[in-house]
């Protein structure tokens, strides 16, 4: 229905400087406030326009959300926000003039724009991690879900394919990777006084289990916490890598937000079983990255499905299609689907992981997983 209250210049330009601060003074970067194109009456709404050149669908969600956010706490309501191409210079030579996507176009905000910008580059205050090229946080925001199992077959399924890769089991009050990979040697220091990962199944791995058993870690803190994180990122001498996969604790709390925002996180996983409860914490995973401007490289579904071993029956334990919905909903990929199988669960309690033994029916969805990672990995970061 068509709104009569007439929207004035001044409320317009009042708008429009206010923008200009939250962007200015949150989002910190000359670029981002050149972002602000313009701010409209439309049958007494607002349509704030904003220049998407280079913001993939996470980063335009992300700017939206943040926006309604401060609006609506200044009693603003009544608007949209609109992502547009800025006009394109003069095309190359090169160029393709009838490539529809050289024009100028406008989309809502829940459309794909190109991947890769300089506006993808880590915000300040990020410190990268030295030699490390992307880094890829698997994260749930439930436990038990197979988040760990995700990481180290992802991991695997990555080294598989030809990359270096490293885990790092930031799970304080769970540390299973060391069991998954059967790796449970101490680390040793370096004559820099940095920590020399173990290496297993060609992947070099750091976990709090390397240093607190179970039973003490959850007395743990914090700041204890993020400082033995920080010493895992920067102290590691992690050497080159192409990939380093992060499994991090189960949850959206402070830890997590912490964690993503003090490294330069390519983009994330998220992990979740098909039934609703923990659906609706992998949504709040999904506003967590989002919040905190951390791209979503999409979806893993585990648990799926349950092959009677006997009989052939296929069950589906925790429902159907939860995953598919949450993709489809959200606008996040869907990266594939693991079935619920005991095998699984043995091959991770002996330290033998599905992933390391070839053609596993496993190993080919992992694989599978891994190549839209690296696909949705490459286009998001430079
Ligand atoms: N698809 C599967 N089929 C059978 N068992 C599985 C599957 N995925 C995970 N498991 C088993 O479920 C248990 C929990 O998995 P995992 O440790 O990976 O979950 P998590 O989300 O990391 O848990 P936590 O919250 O404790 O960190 C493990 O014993 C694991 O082997």
């Amino acid at each position: 229905m068509e709104k009569t209250n007439k929207i004035t210049k001044e409320a317009i330009q009042k708008l429009e400087s206010l923008l200009t601060d939250i962007v200015l003074n949150s989002l910190g970067t000359v670029s981002w406030s050149e972002r602000v194109h313009a701010v409209e009456e439309d049958s007494g709404n607002f349509k704030i326009r904003f220049y998407s050149d280079g913001l993939n669908l996470s980063a335009k969600t992300g700017i939206e959300e943040f926006i309604r956010l401060h609006l609506t706490s200044q009693n603003i309501s009544n608007f949209s926000v609109y992502f547009e191409r800025k006009e394109k210079p003069a095309p190359s030579p090169s160029a393709d003039k009838t490539n529809p996507q050289q024009q100028p176009q406008e989309t809502h905000s829940h459309q794909a724009a190109p991947p890769k910008s300089a506006d993808m580059r880590p915000p300040s205050g990020k410190r990268p991690i030295t030699g490390v090229d992307r880094i890829i946080a698997v994260a749930s925001g439930k436990g038990g879900v197979g988040k760990s199992t995700v990481s180290v077959n992802l991991a695997l399924a990555l080294h598989n394919q030809g990359y270096k890769v490293g885990i790092l089991d930031a799970d304080i009050y769970g540390p299973s990777v060391p069991t998954m990979l059967n790796v449970h040697q101490d680390p040793l220091v370096n004559e820099n006084n940095k920590i020399i990962p173990p290496e297993a199944y060609g992947l070099k791995v750091m976990s709090f289990g390397f240093f607190a058993p179970e039973e003490t870690a959850v007395i743990w803190r914090g700041p204890m916490i993020m400082k033995a994180l920080q010493q895992f990122f920067w102290d590691v001498e992690w050497g080159k890598l192409d990939f380093l996969i992060i499994d991090l604790p189960p949850g959206t709390g402070d830890a997590q937000l912490t964690l993503v925002q003090s490294i330069p996180i390519t983009g994330s996983v998220i992990v979740t079983t098909p039934q609703n409860v923990a659906l609706l914490d992998a949504v709040k995973g999904i506003a967590m990255f989002r919040k905190t401007e951390v791209p979503i490289l999409g979806v893993v579904e585990n648990m799926s499905t349950f092959t009677c071993p006997s009989c052939g029956t296929e069950t589906h334990i925790f429902g159907t299609g939860g995953a598919d919905r949450v993709s489809e909903k959200f606008e996040v990929p869907l990266l594939g689907h693991i079935p619920l199988i005991p095998e699984i669960r043995e091959s991770g309690d002996a330290g033998e992981p599905l992933t390391s033994k070839h053609n596993h029916n496993v190993r080919i969805r992992f694989a599978e997983i891994a190549e839209k990672v690296v696909k949705n990995a490459i286009s998001l970061s430079k």
